[in-house]
């Protein structure tokens, strides 16, 4: 049974588990999703997903809660995370802005809302690397990635900036592969490397 931590301090929450049970579904894996507020949870996890919202509050309660040192030990023991949006600002080096205090799970500095506003969201086709066919992506508000790290894998560019990014076992995505049914993200995420474990 693969048990699924969707952090849920503030966001897209039941989006993101939604998303994670029908991957889950695809793959004929067996999951639980555990909603995280608290710390005590995250260490029986297996993969997590860190949602869109607003990374100033996500990124508070992650620390109010002491879930933040939790999450940063889940990926140094090499488990996966998939944080999208402010998720991924949060799980950023740097947002360039005081009250969101990042975790540093991915050598990028972002841009918060540097997309736009709310009324400037948008869906693109995105060519996202070892997909055959274009990724339906969902850009709300959107963090733009402006530095890259050495270690860091650039998986997809909007009109030349990266959009989706991994470093070790965590994936970042300005947009929000939670809210279209296409699973792919998740298959990049967690589901290819768990199959990819479970076959050594
Ligand atoms: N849709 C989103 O997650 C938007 C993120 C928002 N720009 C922030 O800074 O938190």
């Amino acid at each position: 049974m693969l048990r699924a931590g969707v952090v849920a301090v503030q966001g897209d929450v039941s989006e993101h588990a939604a998303a994670i049970r029908s991957a889950a579904e695809a793959h004929g894996e067996p999951v639980e999703v555990v909603e995280i507020r608290q710390s005590g949870h995250v260490p029986d996890c297996d993969v997590l997903l860190v949602p869109g919202g607003e990374s100033t509050a996500i990124s508070r309660l992650l620390k109010r809660e002491g879930i933040d040192e939790e999450i940063r030990d889940h990926v140094a023991a090499g488990k996966p995370v998939l944080a999208t949006c402010a998720g991924l600002i949060v799980a950023s080096r740097d947002a360039k802005d005081d009250r969101v205090e990042t975790l540093d799970l991915l050598d990028v500095t972002v841009d918060r809302n540097a997309f736009g506003r709310q009324v400037d969201s948008f869906e693109a086709p995105l060519d996202v690397e070892g997909m055959d066919d274009p990724f339906p992506a969902v850009f709300i508000r959107a963090p733009l990635i402006d530095e890259v790290g050495e270690g860091v894998d650039v998986l997809a560019e909007w009109e030349g900036t990266p959009v989706a990014v991994r470093q070790g076992p965590v994936v970042g995505t300005s947009f929000h592969p939670e809210l279209t049914d296409d699973s792919r993200l998740h298959d990049l995420a967690f589901f290819d490397r768990i199959e990819a474990e479970a076959a050594d």
